[in-house]
């Protein structure tokens, strides 16, 4: 039995904020179960555990493992990583579609780069882009929507406020919006109740992420357009599976999304979304977010970039612990 865990550490082009948590560089874990790898990678302000958690998870499974027991983590991040370690990848999956876009940025620095990328895309804009808000002042970001009205008119939008608005503001802000240039609001205010209120005022459909996290409860409605399936913060496959099952039975759009998980957790976002929703492009366009990969130009992962935390070699009781 070859069982590893490694850690990882990957700077961000520009230092990003998630909650109020300001991150310069993501942290996670790597886990391989007999030659197939996993990403555990806990999102500061967004996962419930720690990274220390799911180390301290991790380690305690592989040695479950290694005694040859079961092993059943409990924390989401840890989940995800063992599933995808033990999962049987098909052969084939439908070809990919390419993840809608992700403007990350002041509402200034996207407003001075749009001429430029939507030179870019002039031969084929994007569908829909997504963009954050409730983060700045609302004339900068309303500003910035106008200009990719302008700039990039039969591009619809995603809008992410990740819970951050009130009620009324988030009415305020929907006022000086055109519904037809909107997608959809992702999580528009803290409580699923008043996303709804939001969305029955302004005829603008609504998107579940964090409340999926959180595991609050929801139920159809005729503005809920979309579910947002983040395996590292939702955990085991069978979780994401039976969202996306729900969402099919009520005639919801799944999008599967990355938790910023190095370039290869978001390798196997992408063939679960192939899987689960192939015909959603997903939200996975956050490789751009680092300088740097864990994975060479021919797609292997880069050993030297990673810290061995464990090691049980196969046919080899013995076991390596760094500090
Ligand atoms: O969903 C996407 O298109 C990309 C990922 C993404 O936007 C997010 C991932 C994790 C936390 C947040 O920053 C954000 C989100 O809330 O959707
Ligand atoms: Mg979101």
């Amino acid at each position: 039995m070859a069982l590893a865990l490694y850690r990882y550490s990957l700077p961000f082009r520009q230092p990003l904020m998630f909650k109020g948590q300001r991150l310069a560089s993501r942290e996670g874990l790597l886990v391989t179960i007999n030659g197939q790898w996993g990403e555990i990678a806990p999102l500061p302000g967004f996962s419930r555990e720690s990274l220390a958690d799911a180390t301290a998870e991790s380690l305690a499974c592989l040695a479950a493992i290694e005694r040859g027991e079961t092993a059943t983590p409990t924390l989401p991040s840890v989940q995800f990583g063992f599933d995808c370690a033990r999962h049987r990848w098909p052969a084939s999956l439908p070809a990919p579609l390419p993840p809608y876009p992700l403007l990350q940025g002041t509402p200034q620095a996207l407003m001075s780069a749009l001429p430029e990328r939507a030179a870019q895309w002039q031969a084929a804009p994007p569908e829909r882009i997504k963009l954050k808000v409730a983060r700045y002042p609302s004339d900068a970001e309303l500003a910035l929507i106008a200009s990719l009205a302008k700039w990039l008119p039969n591009t619809r939008l995603i809008l992410d406020a990740n819970g951050g608005w009130q009620r009324e503001q988030a009415l305020r802000f929907c006022q000086q919006l055109s519904p037809a240039q909107i997608d959809y609001l992702e999580e528009p205010c803290a409580t699923l109740a008043d996303s709804i209120a939001v969305a029955d005022d302004t005829g603008i459909d609504i998107a579940l992420d964090e409340t999926l996290q959180r595991g609050t409860a929801w139920a159809p409605h005729p503005r809920l357009a979309a579910l947002v399936i983040k395996p590292t913060l939702i955990g085991g496959f069978a979780a994401c599976q039976a969202l996306v099952q729900r969402a099919r039975a009520h005639r919801l759009r799944v999008v599967i999304s990355s938790s910023f998980e190095s370039q290869w957790g978001l390798g196997q976002l992408s063939c679960l979304a192939r899987q689960w929703a192939p015909e959603e492009p997903a939200g996975l366009d956050t490789a751009q977010a680092f300088s740097e990969s864990l994975l060479s130009p021919a797609g292997e992962l880069r050993h030297a970039r990673l810290h061995s935390l464990y090691h049980a070699a196969a046919g080899d009781d013995r076991k390596e612990l760094s500090p």
